[in-house]
This record gives C-alpha cells, structure tokens and sequence, in this order.
C-alpha cells in the first residue's frame, strides 16, 4: 500500500513536471513563433503571385480531373490510384518531402470483387521546423460518379472553362479537386514568389471518401505518434459556402449511414409476360419496402429515429437569425421551386439538425431507354439516413433493420431479403472559438472584405470527428465553392473568382494561424 502510494505521487509529481515543461516549452514556442512571424503576415505579394499563377493553377487542375477516380465504381479504381499517383508526382515537384502512398489493404464487404483494394492515402510534409505551428490538411481525391448521360452539358471529366460564367465545369472541381490542390497552390506560390511559408504543412488526401472514408480510420489511429505527431490543427476544405455570396466557416456536418436492401427471388431475369402474375417479383417487394421508410413530406418513417434526435435550445435558435439566407438562392440552386419549408429557420434546421432519409436508386432494374419487358430477378434498393447528434450508427441501423424485416415479413413473400449497412460516418459539431477559426475569420476579412458566417453543414465527411478524437486537435472547415456548385449533381462547378480566392484565403489562414499566441 505504501509502495503504491509512494509509486503513485512519484508519477503524479513526474507528471506534472513533464506537463509544465511541455507547457512551457509550448509558451516559448509560441512566443518564438508569434516574434518571428510578427509583421509577417499574408502580404499582397503572395495574393499577387496567387493572381499571377492563376493559368498554372487552372491547368493543373485540368489535369486532375481528367481522371475519372470514381470510388464507387469498383472497375475505375485503377484510376482512383492513377489520381494518387497524379498527386504524388505533383508534391515532388514542389518539393513537398516524406511522399508516402499508405496502402489500407482490401475492401470489405460489401463489395462484388473480393480482393480489391483500398485506394492508398498519400502523405506529405512540407517544411519540418520545430519553431513552426503543423497544421494537417485533409483533402478527397475520388469523386463521385458522372456521365453525359445523366445530363451534363459537357465531358463531366473535361475541364471546361467557361469564359462567359466566368467558371471552371467539371466533376470534382468543387468536390474536392480544386480545394484539395488549393493546398499545393499555396505552397507554389510562396515557392515561386520567394516567400518563407509560415508553417509546417502535412497533407492527408484521401481516395474513399465518396465512398465511406474505409481504411483512414486505422491509418490516423496508427500514425497519431508517428506521421501525425505535433499537429496543432487539421483544416478541410470539403464543404460549400451556404449561398452564393457570403464567405462562411464552417462548425459542423451531419454524419451518413447507408443502407442497401437486397431482394432476390427467381434465379434469372424473366420476361413478363411468361412469368408476369405467376411469381413474386422482388422488385415490386422491395419498392413496398422502399416505400415505408419516407414519406413525400421529408418524414422519416421508421419508428425510434426521432426519440434521439437532441432537442432544439433557444440559444441554438439564436444562431440562425443571424445567418445570410436566400431562399432564391436555394430555388436556384436546385433548379426548381420544390422546397418543404419557406422559413429560414425551418429550412437550415432540416438540412443541418435534423435528419433525413433520401431513396439513391435500385441496382439491378431496368434503368435504360426503351420499354424492355423484364422481371428483375435481384435488386438492390439503396438509400441513405444524414445522421445528427444524438443519433447512434448501430442502434440506428438495429432500427433500420427490423423495420425493413418487418415490412418485408407483413408481404408474406416467397422471396428473401436483407438489409445491410454498407457504410456509416459520424456526425460532428465543434466549438468555432479557437485559434484556428479566429485565423479563418481573420483571412476572411483579408480576402473577401466581410466577416464570415458560421454555419453548420448537411453533408458528410466522415473521418473529421475522428482527426479531432484522435490528433486531440481543433479542426476547422475552410469551404472554398459556393452552394450552387452543383457537387454530386450534373454540371459540377467552381468559380473562377472562388478558386483563386480560396487559395489566397488559404495562404493567408496558415500566415494568421502561425501568428496567433495559442494552438
Ligand atoms: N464534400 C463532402 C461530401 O460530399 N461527402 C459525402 C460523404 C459520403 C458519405 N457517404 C457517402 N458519401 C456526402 O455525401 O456528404
Ligand atoms: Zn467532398
Ligand atoms: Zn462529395
């Protein structure tokens, strides 16, 4: 007992020597940091050289997005790796040093080829100085699918620049092409005009993330003391301003489950009118089953789901009065006047807190022109929940489960079905008052002229809470496209004026972050 006791304060004391000269070697290294810095912050000459270097910025992003790193398509994973290599080539030549392409070994289910692999997550360093803040930068390298065929007015994986729009049209230019090389940008041209670059720069990009961000949670687990070691703060630029034209920073997204109901029946694809009425067609139970989760109000139908969705607070009400909103700008942006809600309030509240069910699509229907007369004989109905605090991935899909069993058992039929999470992220909500959202704000003002607003977002990315768990770092969402980028949809834009922006607002977010007294 007394030994323990004895062992125990030797620690405590030996901890808390060691936490009070990391403590101060911390103070005297932001101080170090904040003398060497001062006066240095993001000058005109890099926003120069930024405007300068805008042809170079344009074409290399050309380059990228002419391969087609769809993630969810397992025949172009060859090109999902072809973007890494892409980026890795591009890193070298900045002089970016540590080039790592991490394998995350196979995929697993459910995927049809049972020995593909995981697209590899490239890592770099820039700059490794002891007196530098490390601030980690996570970017996407997959897209998500495209082809003339759905509607795209151009090559979806052909840059298009278009002069009179003034943008840059192609899939991933906004989502998350153009960001992520925004990061690579910055480093050119502090390169190329001769200015010291204010931090240590660690990327982490990412080819799953369409796709479920599989893998990366293992990596940043076994790299937090290895590659990851010393970040002060992860910044991604992953995400959309709210409208069109104000500048926003960004504290929170919903997280994703998604779920594919499979229904097989007979053993081939039948013709109907041989079999049509004389067997059950899994296509017609699935839609039933499709059918009961949603309703054409937005309502989630599966009973238990509104139970934990976290109450509204009057402070969190507070928060959206003073958010810059256009409902015009939403009719724009979807192309049309279907919106379920016309106040503000109702509408930022059931795209950021609240969540939703959305029907993607059957695989294994009959989907092409023309008028084939086929039975399906497997389908596949997939769809996904946008998850918000205080939901929980597997009681959620417990949930999800026994209400597509129950609905299918209610059909009394012959065929089989099952459902199955194909993949989930978290959601994630963060505090916008630390150093690195101050340097943001701060960069805002610098490049755009206006405070930014603080929003929360509707999409997913799933791996942030895991760098803020696991680094124990803030992390911030530095959107650099507008809300009508049209991400994920036909005709995926960048503007011009957002890409060579966002860049500066980059540059000039790592100058102000290396500046600030705190981490
Ligand atoms: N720009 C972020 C983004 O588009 N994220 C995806 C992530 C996802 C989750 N499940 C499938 N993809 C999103 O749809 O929000
Ligand atoms: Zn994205
Ligand atoms: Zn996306």
């Amino acid at each position: 007992m007394v030994i323990y006791s004895l062992l125990n304060s030797t620690l405590k004391v030996q901890a808390n020597r060691c936490f009070l000269s990391l403590f101060r070697s911390k103070i005297t290294k932001n101080l170090v940091r904040s003398m060497s810095m001062s006066n240095n912050g993001p000058s005109n000459k890099i926003f120069n050289k930024i405007d300068e270097l805008k042809p170079t910025f344009i074409d290399i992003l050309a380059k990228a997005v002419e391969i087609p790193a769809v993630s969810s398509d397992e025949s172009l994973r060859p090109m999902v790796v072809k973007k890494a290599h892409f980026l890795v080539e591009q890193l070298n030549e900045l002089g970016f040093h540590d080039v790592q392409l991490k394998e995350l070994g196979i995929q697993p289910p459910p995927v049809t080829n049972s020995n593909l692999k995981l697209p590899p997550i490239v890592l770099a360093r820039y700059g490794s100085d002891p007196k530098k803040k490390t601030v980690l930068v996570y970017g996407h390298y997959d897209v998500q699918p495209a082809s003339l065929e759905d509607g795209w007015d151009s090559e979806p994986f052909k840059l298009t620049v278009d002069e009179s729009k003034q943008v840059l049209k192609a899939r991933g230019s906004s989502d998350d092409t153009g960001p992520l090389l925004g990061w690579l940008h910055v480093v050119r041209a502090h390169r190329d005009a001769g200015i010291e670059f204010p931090v240590n720069l660690i990327t982490c990009f990412e080819g799953m993330e369409e796709s479920g961000s599989l893998g990366l949670d293992n990596l940043i687990a076994h790299e937090a003391e290895k590659y990851f070691k010393g970040v002060d703060t992860v910044c991604i630029s992953d995400n959309y301003w709210l409208g069109t034209k104000k500048p926003v920073l960004t504290y929170g997204l919903r997280g994703c489950n998604y779920y594919q109901i499979i229904v097989e029946g007979p053993a081939a694809d039948l013709h109907s009118g041989m079999f049509g009425g004389i067997i059950a067609e899994p296509m017609t139970d699935l839609i039933q089953i499709m059918n009961s989760l949603v309703d054409s109000k937005g309502k989630i139908l599966i009973k238990g789901i509104d139970e934990m969705v976290a109450p509204v607070t009057e402070k969190e009400m507070e928060l959206y009065e003073k958010i810059e909103f256009s409902l015009e700008e939403l009719q724009a942006a979807s192309g049309s006047k279907t919106e379920l809600y016309k106040k503000k309030e109702d509408i930022l509240m059931h795209r950021w807190r609240y969540p939703s069910l959305s029907l993607h699509g059957i695989e294994g229907a009959f989907s092409s022109a023309g008028a084939k007369t086929v039975i399906p004989a497997k389908v596949n109905g997939k769809f996904s929940i946008r998850t918000v605090p205080d939901m929980k991935s597997e009681k959620l899909t417990q949930l999800v489960v026994d209400h597509c069993n129950s609905v299918f058992k209610s059909l009394n039929s012959p065929n089989r079905c099952k459902t199955e999470l194909i993949h989930d992220g978290d959601y994630w909500v963060s505090d916008p008052f630390n150093a690195s959202f101050s340097a943001a704000a701060k960069a805002t003002k610098e490049v755009y002229g206006v405070e930014p607003d603080y929003t929360r977002e509707g999409g997913s990315i799933p791996i942030t809470l895991t760098f803020e768990k696991v680094l124990k770092t803030s992390v911030l969402l530095l959107p650099m496209g507008r809300g009508d980028d049209g991400a994920h949809s036909v005709n995926e834009k960048l503007d011009i004026s957002n890409y060579i922006n966002g860049i500066k607002l980059m540059a000039a977010y790592l100058h102000n972050y290396a500046e600030s007294p705190e981490n």
